[in-house]
């Protein structure tokens, strides 16, 4: 084959995760020399409908050797079906790599084996054609900067305190940059440590980077950033607004919430009030999960209630399917998609989903895991797809700081320095929307 862009060589191998955990990296070789790495990142409060991860833990199948199966998968029948191929053919690898898989969810193969090789075809792709990823992915258009959703308060599956809600978020929707939005969310995290501190309070991180203190109610946490945002010189609502990620689905059984520390118990209908409830009284722009990933009722119902002004994001939800995003869009459940590269296993289908999404109103948010490595694919991609929102956690942890930093350099990277989507763009996101067409 005459392309610089052939695969010469892929090689995969077991790195580890932010939470010490093995994890799969690998890296791919062109025939005009360029390489491209990428790690996959690893989730703890995994929706039920992702695809599979084989790991570690997972001895019912390999032994309790998952990732170093997935290793093998990369080094064995993956590099056997790719080698050779076009690295620029994303859409070909992307379906070779499906094709491998007769499985509805990844599960012989791994989504994380996948995912990998996926990722690192870009990259390599990327290098041979002297472009920066964002640039190779997003085309000459690639031009906006996404508002970090910046995760300063740790609860849930992440934290070990007694907070239910997963994520506590603050977003600079008032910076006029990007650099600054950042520098205004690292001078908010700084007070926000401070504040506790002289409570009395942990200033301990938990997986994502954002303090996890004890609170006594959820409340508390958004009443304490509110007074961090105040104390670093911002206006609440105005300058920074807050999201948050229930993650519900980690409550849900049998027909019920119960929020796992705290002991309460919701309906639906109780937990869409709740939400409103709060709304009504904080600067609350977005909501993640605010129901479970089936309950499709419930999500149409805050929907309708909410759906005009709080982003309603779908992230166990949609799992970056499009199977199940189109059942979204279709009965009008959310109006927003977290994007998870790893939650369905390929770069094409990620690009398939935001894609989808975009085309039915909806917004989209970059997303990391709680367990990343130093990999920052997903800067670019927000870049590339100009999703004008990621959501990569605290800066307190090198894992979460390499995409801010991916990103600030991708912002002088830039000529205009970035078209920022500050808050003027917030009136875009078509947050009326609350029953969608796909578009097509
Ligand atoms: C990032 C998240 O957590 P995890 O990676 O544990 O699913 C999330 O729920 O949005
Ligand atoms: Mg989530």
């Amino acid at each position: 084959m005459k392309y610089s862009t052939r695969i010469e060589k892929i090689k995969g191998r077991e790195i580890i995760d932010s939470r010490g955990n093995p994890t799969v990296e690998a890296e791919v070789t062109l025939a005009c020399g360029a390489t491209g790495r990428a790690a996959v990142p690893s989730g703890a409060s995994t929706g039920m409908f992702e695809a599979y991860e084989l790991r570690d833990g997972d001895s019912a199948r390999f032994g309790g050797k998952g990732v170093r199966k997935a290793v093998e998968h990369v080094n064995g029948v993956i590099a056997q079906e790719l080698t050779g191929r076009n690295a620029a053919n994303q859409m070909q690898i992307d379906r070779l790599l499906c094709g491998l898989d007769p499985s509805e969810n990844k599960s012989k193969i791994g989504a994380n084996a996948m995912l990998a090789v996926s990722l690192a075809c870009a990259k390599a792709a990327a290098k041979a054609c002297g472009l920066p990823l964002f640039r190779y992915l997003g085309g000459c258009h690639a031009h906006v900067l996404p508002v970090p959703m910046m995760n300063i308060l740790n609860g849930g599956a992440h934290a070990g305190n007694n907070v239910d809600i997963q994520e506590f978020m603050i977003m600079p929707t008032g910076a006029p940059t990007f650099p600054e939005a950042v520098r205004w969310g690292c001078e908010i995290f700084h007070t926000l440590g401070k504040i506790l501190k002289s409570r009395g309070l942990s200033t301990s991180v938990g997986d994502e980077g954002g303090y996890a203190p004890n609170l006594p109610d959820d409340e508390d946490a958004i009443k304490v950033i509110l007074e961090a945002v105040e104390q670093a010189g911002f206006v609440p609502g105005d300058d920074v607004k807050i999201a948050i990620d229930a993650a519900s689905s980690e409550w849900f059984s049998d027909g019920e919430y119960l929020l796992p520390k705290k002991q309460t118990r919701m309906t639906t209908d109780e937990l869409c009030s709740y939400w409103k409830d709060l709304c009504a009284r904080y600067p609350i722009i977005s909501i993640e999960d605010p129901l479970a990933e089936d309950d499709w009722e419930g999500f149409q119902k805050i929907t309708r209630s909410l759906g005009d002004k709080v982003q309603l994001v779908g992230d166990d939800l949609f799992v970056t399917n499009v199977k199940r995003l189109r059942k979204g869009i279709e009965l009008g459940a959310g109006n927003a998609i977290l994007v998870k590269v790893n939650q369905i296993g390929t770069l094409s289908e990620t690009m398939a989903a935001i894609d989808m999404a975009h085309r039915a109103g909806m917004t989209s948010i970059i997303s990391h895991r709680s367990g990343e490595t130093e990999d920052s694919t997903i800067a670019d991609l927000a870049v590339a797809v100009g999703a004008g929102q990621i959501k990569t956690g605290a800066p307190s942890r090198s894992d979460r700081v390499a995409k801010y930093n991916r990103l600030l350099r991708i912002a002088d990277m830039i000529p205009s320095s970035g078209v920022y989507l500050g808050d003027g763009a917030f009136t875009n996101l078509r947050l009326g929307q609350t029953k969608g067409t796909l578009g097509e």
